[in-house]
């Protein structure tokens, strides 16, 4: 649905300043019918990417294509004809004070020159979809900031876009509404079959309902894929901040004390054993001990959830020698389950 080829943008220097290279290099592919969530520190560029989508920020060089559209070289009519099929949901909502719920909703299609009976047929539903049928008539000074939200999304939606844009739509939200509004918008794209791309610092919602996510640093995507991928084995150090707080794959502090990178006298390797829901991790355990005469002794053990699919970390200090250890990795392995040397446990008394 949307591929961004080789895009750069950089942002001309302001007073005398150096200009500023907002993005770079990057390649996106977005698949119709996609969740795509886009993470990052301020400052990252992940609006600049997301406003490149629907052409409101032109790229500096690079190619934006959406449901096979070439964005970039489209005159301003086509331009605003392609923006019908792009919604986009905004931080502080955009809402016309002076117009009801239903009104705000019908905006984009009386601009669009819809016959009013239409309008209503297709506003309506849309009030259901987002659970406001009730106030339909109320002035946006009526409402809560998640029921202003849930209006935004109406609007966007009224012109069946292909493509919903979401930017930090909930960041003046509280935590609670949050989650609704984020759990709406994967309503919306499994009812609808609508492709999301969207920003948020919720982390937790991510790992919920976007199926892939790019991270974002200095312009760059450092780290994409599959949310599952991404979360359950993240390889640069700044996607493992943003998941280690909402996926426990850590130690518990009082064991970290004990953990050196290198083998000490009497010290013994500390692995990471990583499973998904269908393998069963407690008869590979009491196999290793049993084929392998090696004593496990479990630091930390956690299920979480991402993408409605179990993820399970365990953490484990091999009390054996380096032969008996490296068979048992080979015996983890053969089980298909994920396996790495954390470092190594000193005596406890060190
Ligand atoms: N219109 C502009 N003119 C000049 N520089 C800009 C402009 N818009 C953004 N930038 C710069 O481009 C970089 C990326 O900004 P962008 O808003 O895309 O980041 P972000 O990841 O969305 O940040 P945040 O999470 O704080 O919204 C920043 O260094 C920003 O200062």
């Amino acid at each position: 649905m949307i591929t961004l080829t080789n895009i750069n943008k950089t942002y001309a220097a302001r007073g005398g300043g150096a200009p500023v290279h907002a993005l770079a290099d990057i390649d996106l592919s977005i698949a119709r019918g996609e969740v795509f969530g886009i993470i990052g520190r301020s400052g990252a560029g992940k609006s600049t990417l997301l406003r490149t989508v629907n052409l409101l920020e032109s790229p500096t060089s690079g190619s934006v294509t959406v449901d096979g559209v070439e964005m970039t070289t489209l005159s301003a009519a086509e331009l605003r004809q392609a923006r019908h099929s792009i919604g986009m949901i905004f931080q502080h909502f955009n809402l016309l004070s002076s117009r009801t719920v239903f009104d705000n909703v019908a905006l984009p299609l009386e601009l669009a020159g819809m016959a009013r009976a239409e309008i209503g047929r297709t506003v309506e539903p849309l009030l259901d979809l987002v659970g406001l049928a009730d106030k339909r008539n109320r002035y946006p000074a009526e409402l809560s900031g998640g029921q202003k939200q849930r209006v935004g999304i109406a609007r966007a939606l009224a012109s069946k876009p292909k493509v919903l844009l979401s930017d930090e739509a909930t960041s003046a939200l509280d935590p609670e509404t949050t989650t609704q509004i984020l759990h709406l918008l994967g309503d919306i794209n499994r009812r609808l079959g609508l492709t999301i791309v969207l920003i948020t610092h919720e982390i937790a919602v991510i790992k919920e309902i976007c199926h892939k996510v790019a991270v974002m640093e200095n312009g760059r995507v450092i780290e994409q894929g599959p949310v599952f991928d991404i979360f359950a084995h993240p390889k640069h150090p700044t996607t493992r901040s943003f998941v280690d707080p909402v996926i426990n794959r850590g130690i518990p502090d009082s064991l970290r004390d004990r953990l050196a990178p290198q083998p000490g006298l009497g010290s013994n390797p500390v692995l990471r054993i990583t499973f998904t829901g269908e393998k069963a991790t407690t008869p590979v355990i009491s196999a290793i001990s049993r084929q392998l005469n090696l004593d496990l002794n479990i630091w930390h053990g956690q299920i979480d959830e991402i993408q409605g699919a179990p993820f399970g970390t365990l953490v484990v200090e091999a009390l054996g020698d380096t032969a008996k250890v490296d068979a048992a990795i080979a015996l983890v392995k053969e089980n298909n389950l994920g396996v790495e040397v954390l470092g190594h446990a000193l005596p406890a008394n060190h």
